[in-house]
């Protein structure tokens, strides 16, 4: 695992990263990397800043709640993101190493048109998804947006299935999650144009 200081440049480069893919526009989007499980602490994104202009300490160290946890390397006056509890529960309950949370356009308009879930089958990008490209069936869950932290946990918990590291929050954007931010970021990528495919053949 990451130490502190570490994470925090790497939240910075990846979200400079996203910026620049269009997937963190105004002051949208998020990212956690899992420092400890024992107790559960994450280095989450400060909240409300230009995600593409992050200093190396722009982040809040949080517990399993999405509360800030004990001295911060950023100073007293930095916010944990407002998403930080779901990114807490996502790393409890699917053992992610990273979590990232993106403004993209894509998953956001299959869920207007698949809101009980997206369902991608017999595709060769799926392996950048962390699935197997033939005989698989995937179904990305979708769930309605919230502002309550808890209500988007215990949604993400009643349709989580451990094979599937991902979760459409409607009319808000996506969760995706892995071991590490680099691989988070392929299978963001790869998620993404899953969906934008999607949506093409379904014209
Ligand atoms: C225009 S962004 C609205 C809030 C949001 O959905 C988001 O992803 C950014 O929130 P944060 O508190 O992490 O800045
Ligand atoms: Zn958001």
């Amino acid at each position: 695992m990451l130490d502190a200081l570490a994470a925090g440049a790497a939240l910075a480069a990846e979200s400079a990263r996203y910026t620049g893919l269009g997937w963190m526009r105004g002051t949208s989007g998020n990212l956690s990397v899992t420092l400890g499980r024992d107790p559960l602490r994450l280095a989450v994104t400060a909240s409300g800043l230009d995600k593409g202009e992050l200093a190396d300490t722009d982040f809040v160290v949080v517990d399993a709640e999405g509360a800030a946890a004990g001295e911060q390397p950023g100073g007293a006056g930095l916010r944990p993101s407002a998403e930080a509890g779901l990114h807490a529960r996502i790393a409890a309950v699917a053992g992610a190493g990273a979590v990232v949370h993106l403004h993209m356009m894509a998953p956001v308009v299959a869920a207007e048109l698949w809101p009980d879930g997206i369902v991608l089958r017999d595709l060769e990008m799926l392996k950048g998804f962390g699935r197997a490209a033939e005989d698989d069936e995937v179904l990305v869950p979708v769930v309605p947006n919230s502002q309550d932290m808890r209500v988007l946990g215990d949604a993400f918990e009643a349709v989580h299935d451990p094979r599937t590291p991902a979760l459409v929050v409607a009319r808000h954007g996506v969760y995706v999650w892995a071991d590490d931010l680099m691989t988070a970021r392929h299978r963001a990528e790869c998620l993404e144009w899953l969906l934008r495919f999607a949506m093409e053949v379904a014209r």
